[in-house]
């Protein structure tokens, strides 16, 4: 077995209180796990904000440095990528998906610009008609065609739609990992899981690993393979998704979990637990 992804003890540092200070922050603290080459996953990261789940993203994405440990992907440790070309490589097999497409598209640039961009930068597109059949195959795995997107602009599509031209612009390469970053929590709540289940059928059909950044626990619950519970930078749980989240353990996965169960008469209150959870943990 070799690992397509692993973390091994990261930590990531940053300095708080400005330029004189020495005092840092813990954004992720000794951080380890690993996805297997083998068998493609949907391995969720959830926290709430400012538990180090974008900080842990943004490592992956090779857009941070770790302070300490290392994340080895395909058996090259992300930090060590230096050259044009070794990045490029890289790139092609880590895909991102952000949590706002209208932030991700540019509203000036027709959405198919970025689609025909990716693939003549990772997929070898040189003419107008190569671009066009590989972008049209991407959407067509999402849900969507060349000829719905065609010429328009991010706002005249609607968050669902984008996300998912997203989606497809990540596929364009033929991606091992995708990493999305809350990439539902601004998409409406009618079109999520359209989105979600789309992780799953690209994790069965494409055999692409899919890391779940999220602060739902929900649909963490509903597609996700395995799961680790972050707070305050610290993994406090892990494992097996529904083991975990049938019975977590933890208090504040115990916590996390409460404000969620519907529809319980106490469930209004469940934010306010949550923090009195947080100060006595
Ligand atoms: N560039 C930075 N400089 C200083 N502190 C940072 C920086 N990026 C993140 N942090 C801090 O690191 C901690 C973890 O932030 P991070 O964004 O990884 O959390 P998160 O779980 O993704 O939260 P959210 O869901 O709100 O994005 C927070 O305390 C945050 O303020």
């Amino acid at each position: 077995m070799s690992n397509l992804l692993e973390l091994d003890h990261v930590t990531k540092l940053y300095p708080v209180g400005g330029l004189f200070s020495r005092k840092s922050i813990k954004a992720v603290n000794d951080v380890s796990f690993s996805l297997d080459g083998d068998k493609p996953e949907i391995f969720a990261i959830v926290g709430e904000s400012g538990s180090g789940k974008s900080t842990i993203a943004k490592m992956m994405l090779g857009n941070e440095i770790p302070n300490s440990g290392r994340l080895v992907f395909d058996g090259v440790d992300i930090s060590n990528i230096r050259n044009r070309a070794q990045r490029e490589a890289f790139m092609a097999k880590v895909q991102p998906v952000f949590q706002n497409p209208f932030e991700a598209f540019n509203p000036l640039t027709r959405v198919d610009a970025y689609l025909f961009g990716t693939a003549h930068r990772f997929a070898g597109a040189n003419t107008l008609q190569e671009k066009e059949t590989l972008s049209d195959q991407a959407l067509q795995r999402v849900g969507l065609s060349m000829a719905e997107i065609k010429g328009r602009f991010s706002h005249e599509l609607s968050g669902g739609q984008l996300q998912r031209v997203a989606v497809a612009r990540a596929l364009i390469p033929s991606p091992k990992l995708i990493v999305a970053d809350e990439p539902v929590s601004m998409v409406d709540a009618s079109l999520r899981m359209s989105i979600v289940n789309l992780f799953r059928s690209l994790r069965d059909e494409l055999k692409v690993s899919i890391i779940y950044i999220t602060h739902d626990l929900a649909t963490a619950y509903y597609i996700s393979d395995r799961v680790i519970i972050m707070q305050k930078g610290v993994v406090i749980e892990s494992g097996g998704a529904r083991a975990v989240l049938d019975n977590p353990t933890h208090p504040y996965s115990i916590a996390l979990k409460n404000a969620v169960l519907p529809p319980d008469p106490k469930a209004a209150s469940a934010a306010i637990r949550l923090r009195g959870v947080r100060a006595a943990i």
